[in-house]
């Protein structure tokens, strides 16, 4: 024991794990007293809590060498042991290099999915008649996770089951099942040359098949993760975006004036185009102080794969490593105000590098490192084409008191329940 105790020097910190509420005062508090970087013990193990943006850089820089993801035995059976957030290693980089490759925004476009998102949301939002009370996080999940397995709409429903009810593992067999069947489809009509490229709507994991020589298990271990990674997120971004707006009218108008405008371009008819995608610059920053704010992925989890040496500590093999990015994103220090909803602050040119969130150690929400969400870019274009569709269509007046809780994860209590308008009859009123 007296060898352990000099050979380790872990940050200050308490013996238990601290007592989690809704909201992140636990963290002050523990911050005041042992520091930015603090241990504490998390499953019968030490853990190493950090809101050091340096820290955490160094943690996520390190992927693969010095440290490594570390999930739950159960959260492993649920998304698969083959995917890429399980796997590590060599598996891991080869699996995200496809992931990146297959999302990457010129890549996607050719594959039409500017039409195919807006298609979804058009759809999502078609059917709500005036004063219709929703609540808007199920219309979200909706709109967010029909894209990955397009045309596939009934492995929607089991997707909702397996993230909703996460000890089922039969929901999970069903999915692999289901997308079993899929990838048979496309096998036959490739042997057949009728594939799915030739006829447009291929969707990623049509892609997958035609393009990447992966086994089957993989391949549906691969469509769980991409599901399971970008389903919640996208649908709590573009959920929280709304309960921002509609606490900040004046950010609120500013949106709408610009998406109005991009709407009477296209005279409220045609669809948006890539150009319109990229003349949305309030909305942008929306989307980004949306993501600050929201705490959509509050920390990471890793575990030392060696003993690491960082500054003044020694921090020993096997320990946790808990990169609190939200931590860092409602920091006063780094965010003026940083606990209120200012868009604004992503125009000052001032943040203009602390904004990139492929690089910044100070917003980061997308990760970072060999783990960088290959999602990111796809996941703007849901948040941004929602965001247009549902407030050039309805107006919204909320029915109920609602907060955001961030604990076990980032979410509204009672779902955002709204009653809406449609803005077109709203108008026609007036006139
Ligand atoms: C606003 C929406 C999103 C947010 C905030 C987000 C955030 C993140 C973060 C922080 C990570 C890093 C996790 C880590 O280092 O342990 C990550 C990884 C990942 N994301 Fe996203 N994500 C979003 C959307 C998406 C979408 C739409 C997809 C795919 C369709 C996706 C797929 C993935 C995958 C597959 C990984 C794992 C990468 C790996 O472990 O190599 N994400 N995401």
């Amino acid at each position: 024991k007296k060898v352990e105790k000099r050979k380790y020097r872990l940050p200050p910190g308490r013996t238990g794990w601290p007592l989690v509420g809704d909201s992140f005062n636990w963290y002050d508090a523990d911050c005041c007293r042992f520091g930015k970087i603090f241990s504490c013990s998390l499953f019968g193990k030490w853990a190493v809590v950090s809101a050091d943006p340096s820290f955490n850089r160094f943690v996520m820089q390190n992927e693969g060498k010095l440290f490594q993801s570390s999930y739950p035995k159960s959260f492993r059976d649920l998304v698969g042991k083959n995917g890429v957030i399980t796997v590590q290693g060599d598996q891991q980089r080869k699996l995200h290099a496809i992931a990146s490759n297959m999302m990457r925004l010129d890549k996607l476009i050719k594959f039409h999915i500017l039409e195919d998102i807006q298609m979804v949301m058009l759809q999502t939002l078609a059917n709500f008649h005036n004063n219709q009370h929703i609540s808007l996080q199920d219309v979200c999940r909706k709109a967010s996770h029909q894209i990955i397995i397009k045309p596939q709409a009934a492995i929607n429903q089991m997707v909702n089951q397996l993230l909703g009810v996460t000890s089922d593992s039969e929901a999970r067999e069903k999915i692999i099942g289901k997308i079993n069947n899929i990838i048979e489809m496309h096998r036959q009509m490739q042997l057949q040359g009728t594939g799915a490229t030739q006829q447009g709507g291929i969707g990623v994991l049509g892609r997958l098949v035609e393009e990447e020589s992966l086994p089957d298990e993989a391949v549906a271990d691969f469509i769980i993760n991409l599901l399971f990674a970008g389903n919640e997120t996208t649908a709590k971004t573009m959920l929280f975006a709304v309960y921002f707006l509609t606490h900040c009218p004046k950010a609120m108008k500013q949106l709408m004036d610009e998406q109005d405008g991009l709407r009477r371009n296209s005279n409220g008819e045609e669809l948006l185009t890539w150009q319109d995608y990229k003349a949305m610059p309030f909305t942008q920053c929306v989307i980004d102080e949306t993501l600050r704010l929201g705490g959509i992925a509050i920390w990471l989890m890793r575990e030392a794969k060696e003993d690491v040496n960082y500054q003044d500590y020694i921090i020993p093999k096997g320990c946790f490593i808990v990169p609190f990015l939200s931590a860092v994103h409602l920091d006063e220090n780094v965010y003026e105000g940083a606990l209120t909803f200012n868009p604004w602050r992503w125009m000052d040119p001032q943040n203009e590098e602390k904004r990139n969130w492929r690089s910044s150690p100070f917003y980061a929400p997308f990760g970072g490192g060999a783990r960088f969400c290959p999602g990111a870019e796809l996941a703007r274009l849901q948040i941004a084409l929602f965001l247009h569709y549902f407030v050039t269509t309805y107006r919204w007046t909320q029915l109920k008191e609602d907060q955001l809780s961030f604990f076990p994860s980032a979410r509204l209590v009672n779902g955002f329940q709204i009653r809406l308008t449609k803005r077109h009859d709203e108008m026609q009123e007036l006139t």
